[in-house]
C-alpha cells in the first residue's frame, strides 16, 4: 500500500524561518497522526513555464531545496514537473488524480490564501469541500499566522541584491550558500599570491548576490575553511563575464573539479577597477585583514 501522507504544497523558495514554522508543524502533525511528512513542490517555477520568464532567480536550486526540506524533517519531497498540461488540470482532477490517487493524501496543511487548479480557480473553501468527498483533512494556516512572519522570499532576494548578508542569514535561519564546481580561471590569481577557486554554478536560475567582496566559509574534506570571495567582472584585468572566485585562507590544495558549497557571512566592499595589478594586490592584503577581523568576531 502507498504510504499515507500529510502534505503541504508550495515553492518554498529559500525554506526560510517563515516556511520552517509551517514545515515543523507538518512534521509534528505527521508524528501524531502517523503519516509521512511530505512537501509537494512544483518545478520549474510556474512563472518560468507560463510566462517563459528566464530572468527569474531563486534562492535555492531544486537540489538545495530538497536538501533543506529534508533537514527540517520532511521525509518525502515530491517534485512535480510544472508543465502546461499540469497547469491545465481542473481543480477537481488535480485533487483526485494527484493528491488522492497518486499521493494518498490524508491531511493537507495549507495557507488561507492558497489557490490551485487551472487558472488558480479554486481556493481553500473548495479544497474543504473536496476534502469531504475524498476523505482527507484540511488544516488552514490563518492570515494572522502568516502575517506574524515578517520574512518573505522577496525581502531576502532584495537583501541579497543589496549585500545585506546578516539580514539574509537571519531571515533564512541558515547561511545563504551557493553550490558549484571549481573550474579553471585565467591563472592570474596565483601570480598575485592569491590563488582563487573559480566557481561554476550550473543552474542559471540561482540568485547570485550583488557584485562585491565577501567573507565566506566552506567545508573542504571535512574541514571548515574560511575565505574571501569576489563576485564580479574583474575590471582590473578587463574581464567581461561575471565570475565567482574564492581565495581560501591557510589553504594550499588543488581543488579543481571539486563541488563546493560556499556560505556567505559578510559583505566587505564593492568591486573596483584598479590602475594596476600591484594596486589590486594591495587591496587584497587589506581585504584579507578585514575578513580575518570579521572571522574573529564570529569565533569570539
Ligand atoms: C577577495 C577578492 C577581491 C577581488 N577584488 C577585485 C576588484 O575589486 N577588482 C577586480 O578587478 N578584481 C578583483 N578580484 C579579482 C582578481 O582580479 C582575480 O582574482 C584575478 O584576476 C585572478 O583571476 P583568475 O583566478 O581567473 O586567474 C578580487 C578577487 C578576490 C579573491
Ligand atoms: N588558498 C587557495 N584558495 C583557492 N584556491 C587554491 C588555494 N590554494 C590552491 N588553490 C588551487 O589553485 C587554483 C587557483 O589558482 P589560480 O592561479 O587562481 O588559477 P585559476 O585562474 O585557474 O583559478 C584553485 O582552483 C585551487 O585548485
Amino acid at each position: 500500500m502507498k504510504s499515507e501522507k500529510i502534505l503541504t504544497i508550495g515553492t518554498y523558495d529559500g525554506v526560510h524561518i517563515g516556511h520552517q514554522k509551517i514545515l515543523k508543524r507538518v512534521v509534528a502533525l505527521a508524528q501524531k497522526e502517523e503519516l509521512v511528512p511530505t512537501v509537494l513542490t512544483l518545478f520549474p517555477h510556474p512563472r518560468m513555464v507560463l510566462q517563459k520568464d528566464d530572468t527569474i532567480k531563486l534562492l535555492n536550486t531544486i537540489d538545495e531545496r530538497i536538501e533543506l526540506l529534508k533537514t527540517i524533517g520532511i521525509e518525502k519531497v515530491i517534485v512535480k514537473e510544472f508543465t502546461k498540461e499540469f497547469a491545465n488540470l481542473s481543480a477537481k482532477d488535480y485533487v483526485e488524480q494527484i493528491l488522492v490517487e497518486e499521493l494518498n493524501t490524508k491531511q493537507i496543511v495549507i495557507g488561507y490564501d492558497h489557490h490551485f487548479g487551472k487558472n488558480r480557480s479554486a481556493n481553500i473553501d473548495d479544497l474543504k469541500i473536496f476534502a469531504k468527498e475524498f476523505n482527507f483533512k484540511v488544516e488552514e494556516i490563518s492570515a494572522q499566522e502568516i502575517e506574524d512572519v515578517t520574512v518573505s522570499s522577496t525581502k531576502i532576494r532584495e537583501a541579497l541584491n543589496n549585500g545585506h548578508i546578516e539580514i539574509v542569514n537571519a531571515y533564512l535561519g541558515y547561511n545563504y550558500f551557493i553550490s558549484g564546481e571549481v573550474v579553471k580561471g585565467k591563472g592570474i590569481g596565483r601570480t598575485l599570491d592569491y590563488p582563487t577557486a573559480n566557481i561554476h554554478i550550473k543552474e542559471s536560475y540561482k540568485l547570485i548576490p550583488r557584485d562585491g567582496v565577501y567573507v565566506v566559509k566552506s567545508v573542504i574534506d571535512n574541514t571548515t575553511i574560511f575565505g574571501m570571495m569576489n563576485i564580479g567582472t574583474n575590471p582590473t584585468v578587463s574581464g567581461k563575464s561575471r565570475s565567482i572566485e574564492v581565495h581560501f585562507f591557510n589553504f594550499d590544495k588543488d581543488i579543481y573539479g571539486k563541488n563546493l558549497k560556499i556560505e556567505f557571512l559578510h559583505w566587505l566592499r564593492s568591486e573596483q577597477k584598479f590602475e594596476s595589478l600591484e594596486a589590486l594586490k594591495k587591496q587584497l592584503n587589506i581585504d584579507m585583514t578585514d575578513a580575518l577581523d570579521h572571522i574573529k568576531t564570529i569565533n569570539a
